[in-house]
């Protein structure tokens, strides 16, 4: 493979790759060669630095590198995440095809179904009034308490699907922070709240240390009878539920063969099924179903999942850009760059092989953004002209939710084919010179000023385009970039399904406690937490 990566540097440099400028005035069909649909999802890269020489190679990479081979590996249940001994397995979750998904010799799909019928029955229940608090009141607010896979997907596809939302109110408590569950609290009733705890593990100390807060909430309110009726639980440890003394049926359980960052299909979905309802949760598992399809089948030129794993492959350790930003032209969509955050850093986010040597070249970016328009006001200003070429994924609907304010959707979608259209074409120092003598500014001050209005133009980009997003669009959208981070780390040759890197700290911080708590002393600290430990006690 990495004869492969040196290929590609030399034929982005005989090729001139970069010069993406250069390659639209010299072909007027680009976007028709390096653009690919899948139903309504239109993927343009054409506004990146591949040539039919690059993309050739690219192809190659993706077979040398075994990426098909491992994908099919992945959906049939092979135990991929080695270093942990599990399947991964976030396709059965929304396998509607229904087809056996064996792992140690059992078929997993039956299990699936009945998690996801009996999440459909009390999402029901309570979006109907039917069940209801100890005081005999309906459910007004719930409370999803979780953190990491265990809320973002959650809070994400939450604020996506506010046209579909026609359940109770939803909040979310993630952090140890007292101030955010103290501040969810502040405006619910006890009597028509129902807290969610939402925890794979079922120990992580952020989330049972807030269910604990929320368990006194109630009984203080309500008395400790009440508890049972206001909380449910998410997991695959359900003796530790049981301990906390959640009721059975009340009670959803997942499996060690769903990473928390690829969970949101499973019964951590629950909150975001009681906020649209079992159906539109259906449409939204049918829509990720759709592009696993896609990946399995489409042709590489025409694959969404292996076309964006492949470029961002190749803009990372071939071109060497060190981040990619995320840039959704769609409100809805303002958690959407720090899901993918979870789900690609965490999961690419690692410096040594499945063969357990240092990775060559690099492995996962840095992934970072915010909606847009916003982030034209703030930041892109480095995206335009900063000395680091930052990679933009954009992404925008035909149509908005609002047909009162369709000039103000037009008005969104001029902006991002803006931004991506500024990023290519740049603008050229003569060219600032020459706006700056229209406006009449003298010739001294002209050629001072112009360099700064320079942009070098040439900065990739991707613009993904759908219809609306839909329950289905969204399912869709997050399953491609799960199988774009899945194809990425094939091809840095990392397991992408651990994350020992989040370890050390928590352990650390389990030590410090007592320190913090002034039960231990500082002797053997390092001098600066020592310092700070010092600084807090005075
Ligand atoms: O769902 P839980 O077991 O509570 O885990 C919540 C989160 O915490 C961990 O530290 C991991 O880094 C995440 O991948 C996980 O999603």
């Amino acid at each position: 493979m990495q004869a492969l990566v040196e290929q590609l540097k030399s034929a982005v440099a005989s090729t001139r790759a970069t010069d993406i400028r250069a390659a639209f005035a010299a072909d007027g069909d680009r976007f028709g060669k390096f653009s690919a649909a899948f139903d309504d999802l239109l993927m343009d890269y054409s506004k990146c630095a591949v040539n039919d020489e690059i993309m050739a190679l690219l192809e190659r990479l993706a077979a040398e590198g075994g990426v098909a081979e491992k994908r099919d590996q992945m959906v049939s249940g092979a135990p991929i995440n080695f270093t942990e001994g599990r399947s991964v397995l976030h396709t059965a979750l929304r396998n509607r095809s229904n087809r056996p998904v064996m792992v140690d010799g059992r078929d997993v799909m039956p299990d699936v179904n009945g998690v996801l019928s009996a999440m459909g029955v009390f999402a029901d229940a309570i979006r109907s009034g039917a069940l209801r608090g100890a005081t005999g009141k309906p459910i007004t607010d719930v409370v999803n308490i979780g953190i990491g896979g265990s809320d973002l997907g959650p809070v994400m596809a939450t604020l996506a699907l506010a046209p579909f939302h026609d359940g109770p109110r939803l909040h979310f408590v993630s952090n140890v922070d007292g101030a955010h569950v103290a501040d969810t609290l502040k405006v619910l009733s006890a009597e028509t709240t129902l807290f969610i705890v939402a925890s794979k593990t079922f120990t992580t100390i952020e989330t049972m240390t807030n269910a604990q807060t929320a368990r006194r909430f109630i009984a203080e309110a309500l008395g400790e009878a009440a508890v049972r009726h206001h909380f449910a639980a998410v997991s695959t440890a359900l003796s530790k539920v049981a301990d906390f003394g959640i009721e059975e049926d009340r009670v959803f359980g997942f499996w060690d063969w769903v990473g928390g960052r690829y969970s949101i299909w499973s019964a951590i979905g629950l909150p975001l099924m009681i906020a649209i309802g079992p159906e539109d949760f259906g449409r939204f598992l049918d829509g990720a179903h759709a592009m696993d399809r896609h990946f399995e089948t489409a042709p590489f030129r025409e694959n969404l999942p292996m076309l964006l794993g492949l470029l961002g492959y190749y803009q990372r350790n071939v071109l060497g850009y060190p981040s990619r930003a995320i840039l959704p032209y769609d409100q809805r969509l303002s958690r959407f760059p720090a899901y993918l955050q979870q789900l690609d850093m965490e999961s690419n986010g690692k410096s040594v092989t499945i063969d357990g040597k240092p990775v060559e070249g690099r492995s996962g970016p840095i992934v970072w953004g915010e909606p847009g328009t916003n982030g034209q006001h703030a930041f892109y200003q480095l995206i335009h002209q900063g000395t680091d070429i930052i990679p933009a994924e954009f992404l925008i609907a035909r149509r908005g939710f609002e047909p009162d304010l369709a000039h103000q959707h037009r008005l969104l979608i001029a902006n991002c084919l803006a931004q991506s259209q500024a990023l290519l074409k740049g603008r050229t120092l003569e060219e600032a010179r020459a706006q700056l003598d229209r406006q009449g500014m003298d010739a001294t001050r002209a050629d001072h000023i112009a360099p700064h209005r320079v942009f070098t133009g040439n900065r990739p980009s991707i613009t993904f385009m759908h219809d609306q997003l839909t329950p289905f669009a969204l399912g869709r959208l997050i399953a491609l970039y799960e199988h774009r981070v899945f194809v990425e780390g094939v091809l840095f040759r990392i397991n992408s399904f651990d994350q020992w890197g989040v370890e050390l700290g928590k352990e650390l911080a389990t030590g410090l406690l007592p320190v913090v708590e002034g039960k231990a002393g500082t002797e053997g600290l390092d001098s600066s937490t020592a310092g700070l430990v010092a600084s807090l006690r005075q």
